[in-house]
């Protein structure tokens, strides 16, 4: 495994009395896609939230191209280039695609989503570098056809590629991706697995929580398996799910 990007030591999150994360130690290297699998309730969507300064640990460090960013906000994570993926959500759906595009995710541009769409949609057309950079984007995902219908027409696929467009439009170094398998149809899932496996070649790392062994497995250099909280496997996706101890975790035997 090349040179760790991110390292995440010793984090902890309480909610009342869950540990969502318990002491989770482990690190993502530059130019890899690494895989956040395990079973539900394993703490992999805490983990992204406290990465993307969603979520604010209540202890343990995270360390990023060298600097210490522990509990940083999402905007300021922005900033340093680590952004995570959001779902298009329904307030959403009355947004054109482009319109959609061009609302970045307003917790990572440090405003409001009202505020953000005020604004956007009173200065969206002044924007030109944006728009340009939105164009560009709807091209490549194949979304540009569409560019002006209601992004709730777009089908759980397109949403997802969508949802990738929105924080590469943040211009990432390290892109986290919260289950970009999850209702998509198996073409757009070709379509996203190749895009990611592009983007990796173009020097973009990514972290991806996934629950679809076969994404996972096709585009993971490396994966973490988390269970209560913490890594319990870390290696090739082939090593991770040969290992007795992810099958138990995922039966609900782990220790
Ligand atoms: N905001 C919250 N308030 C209370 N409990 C929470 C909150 N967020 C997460 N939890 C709890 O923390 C634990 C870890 O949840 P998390 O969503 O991080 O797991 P996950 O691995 O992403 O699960 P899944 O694969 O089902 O999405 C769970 O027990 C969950 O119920």
């Amino acid at each position: 495994m090349s040179a760790a990007f991110l390292e995440v030591e010793g984090l902890t999150k309480h909610y009342g009395g869950v540990a969502a994360l318990d002491g989770c130690t482990l690190s993502l290297a530059k130019g890899e896609v690494t895989g956040l699998i395990g079973p539900n309730g394993a703490g992999k969507t805490t983990l992204l939230n406290a990465l993307t300064g969603l979520a604010k640990p209540d202890a343990g460090r995270v360390t990023f191209d060298g600097a210490d960013v522990t509990g940083l906000p999402a905007h300021r994570m922005a900033a340093r280039g680590v952004v995570r993926s959001f779902q298009i959500v329904r307030e959403l759906a009355s947004l054109t695609v482009f319109e959609t595009l061009l609302l970045a995710p307003p917790h990572q541009i440090g405003e409001t989503l009202t505020g953000a769409m005020a604004r956007r949609r009173r200065w969206w057309a002044q924007e030109h570098a944006n728009a340009g950079k939105a164009r560009t984007l709807l091209e490549r995902i194949g979304l540009w056809r569409l560019a002006d219908q209601p992004s709730a027409r777009l089908s759980g696929g397109q949403k997802k590629l969508l949802e990738v467009a929105r924080a590469l439009l943040l211009e990432p170094k390290l892109i986290l991706l919260d289950e970009p398998g999850a209702g998509v149809s198996p073409p757009l899932r070709e379509e996203i697995i190749a895009l990611v496996r592009e983007l990796k070649g173009e020097g973009l790392s990514f972290g991806i929580v996934e629950h679809d062994m076969h994404l996972v497995g096709e585009i993971c250099d490396h994966v973490h398996v988390l269970a209560e909280g913490r890594t319990l496997v870390s290696g090739t996706f082939a090593e991770a799910t040969a290992d007795p101890r992810v099958v138990d975790a995922y039966l609900g035997l782990a220790a």
